[in-house]
């Protein structure tokens, strides 16, 4: 249970950029541990903020000393002893709705890990475009750990980050790995201490929120769709993504800046 005077999930506006919208789970006595509660609010959350004109960038963090570990155990084994037919209802119901509403917003989505970032919250990080995360934090698959297969998009996410040999490693083996691996491996973007976490992730929303909206939009639709499609099929796509983006002011502006010798400035549109 949550505690009943806090929402298991809070929206807020960045006080320096409200175009920047921050969300963040709200368990941090469970180390926001996925309850049926705290799905249902974080996809009211995030489809709220996505779904908001006025928001060109989303920070997803944690409240307290850990990201999520994914789904909650306790929560679980209740539903596993009233019918395990139905415990993983919970994948269809919940998880892949999240995954698919953050994987597939136009808006740019920077996870800002904090802290332990663990099976299906590891899924939720990689939902993300960007990835921040605190130094010495843990990571784990855990799903082999408790004798179950990866969800919430793993299965792709995580082989599409660190290539099939090495998301095989940590799906079969489900061993631990540090913020400082993940960077390594290409899976996060910066490490950093963990006060500093939330306000890397905010500087890079800032920036992101700054910048070509309509662009990055097309960025995000055309690695999906490379990620799934031949080359022939693939450079179609971009050609005609271009074309979208020929009519756009901030296209036509920033050349028009370029050949002034000013830096561009872009409104999103
Ligand atoms: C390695 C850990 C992530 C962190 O360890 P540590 O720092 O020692 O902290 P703890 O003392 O273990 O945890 C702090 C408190 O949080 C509670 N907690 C932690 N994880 C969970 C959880 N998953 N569910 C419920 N509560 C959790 C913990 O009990 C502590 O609270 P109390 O002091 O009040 O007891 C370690 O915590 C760990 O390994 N956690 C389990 C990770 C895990 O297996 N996650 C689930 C993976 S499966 C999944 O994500 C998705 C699904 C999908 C649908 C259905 C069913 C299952 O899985």
């Amino acid at each position: 249970m949550s505690d009943p005077v806090q929402p298991a999930v809070l929206v807020a506006r960045d006080d320096t950029d409200p175009a920047v919208a921050v969300v963040t789970l709200n368990r941090p006595a469970k180390y926001n541990a996925l309850t049926v509660e705290l799905k249902e609010a974080l996809l009211t959350a995030v489809a709220e903020v996505t779904g908001d004109e006025s928001v060109r960038a989303v920070v997803i963090t944690g409240s307290g000393k850990a990201f999520c570990v994914g789904q909650d155990l306790g929560e679980h084994a209740t539903a596993l002893e009233n019918d395990p037919s139905t415990a993983f209802d919970t994948v269809r119901e919940h998880y892949n709705p999240l995954i698919l509403a953050i994987t597939g917003t136009a808006k740019p989505v920077i996870a800002a890990i904090n802290g332990a970032c663990v099976g299906a919250g590891l899924g939720l990080a990689l939902a993300a475009d960007l990835r921040v995360a605190a130094e010495g934090l843990s990571f784990a698959t855990a799903f082999t750990g408790i004798g179950l297969t990866a969800d919430s998009g793993l299965s792709a996410s995580l082989a599409h980050a660190v290539g099939v040999s090495r998301a095989t490693e940590l799906l079969l083996l489900g061993e631990k790995f540090t913020a400082e691996d993940a960077r390594n491996w290409g899976l996060v973007r910066d490490v950093v201490p963990a006060e500093d976490v939330l306000p890397a992730a905010l500087g890079l929303a800032r920036r992101l929120a700054a910048g070509p909206t309509r662009a990055y939009a097309e960025v995000k639709t055309a690695i999906r769709f490379g990620a799934v499609n031949e080359l022939p099929a693939v450079l179609e796509h971009e050609a005609d993504a271009q074309a979208r983006l020929a009519g756009t002011t901030d296209h036509q502006r920033a050349v028009a800046d370029f050949l002034a010798k000013k830096a561009p400035t872009f409104e999103g549109r």
